[in-house]
């Protein structure tokens, strides 16, 4: 499978985002700097973590508008695959790639921790490596993580299956105790109509190896695998 990922001003998690996809894969990924305008012809682009132009304006606002999102938009409209983690979230909903936003955590403070995600449709190319409902650990850092959208949209969310993580605790419960950010209905990831575009907010390159703690995080990349 072959896979690029972009880098911004600002971004620091390309290298983990990187890495993930050539443990995982076997294969190297592309990295793509923001000022391109063109995308090699790869099956995934990832849009990783980090802090896109320092946060200004709006987490992944400014990145949004960067010379490559138009062949990122091409390459989304061709049906290929997109994942955006975190910072890369924010980007695919300011870029309107993904609906709804991501605004402060409810607490108003960055939190970095480990939390559990359900699986709630494990049938999309991102997920297919996991159980449906199966219950995952996978770790997050953000500040502003907190998912909202309006109620027609969360509707059209729910009612295709589009929720793809939720925040959860030990047994899988959507709790308001287990959500560490405040995110509607614990909505962790999301992915488009086509099912082609996912957006999370956890990091499931991050743990991918016995040396990171766990391996949770490695049925993204091999389901991508799977499905390219
Ligand atoms: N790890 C990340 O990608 C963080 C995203 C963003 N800078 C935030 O704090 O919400």
């Amino acid at each position: 499978m072959k896979s690029a990922v972009l880098v911004f001003p600002g971004i620091n998690r390309e290298r983990d985002m990187a890495r993930a996809f050539r443990e995982v894969t076997g294969v190297e990924p592309i990295m793509v700097w923001h000022t391109e305008t063109e995308l090699p012809d790869v099956d995934v682009v990832a849009v990783p973590g980090g802090f896109s132009y320092g946060d200004y304006l709006r987490c992944g606002a400014i990145a949004a508008r960067s010379p490559i999102i138009p062949a990122l938009r091409a390459h989304a409209a061709a049906g290929r695959h997109v994942l955006g983690v975190c910072n890369g979230f924010q980007i695919l909903t300011e870029t309107g790639l993904l609906p709804g936003a991501l605004m402060r955590n409810a607490s108003l403070r960055f939190v970095c921790k480990e939390v559990r995600l359900r699986v709630d449709n494990a049938a999309t190319a991102f997920t297919s490596a996991y159980a449906p409902g199966q219950v995952i650990r996978c770790p997050i850092a953000h500040g502003e993580g907190n998912y909202f959208a309006d109620p027609e949209t969360l509707a059209e969310l729910e009612g295709e299956g589009r929720v793809v993580f939720r925040y959860c605790d030990a047994e899988g419960r959507i709790t308001e105790a287990a959500n560490p950010n405040g995110a509607v209905d614990g909505i962790a990831g999301i992915v488009n109509a086509a099912g082609n575009v996912l957006g999370m907010m956890p990091h499931p390159e991050n743990l991918i190896e016995a040396l990171q703690g766990g391996l949770d995080g490695r049925g993204i990349f091999e389901s991508l695998a799977r499905a390219a």
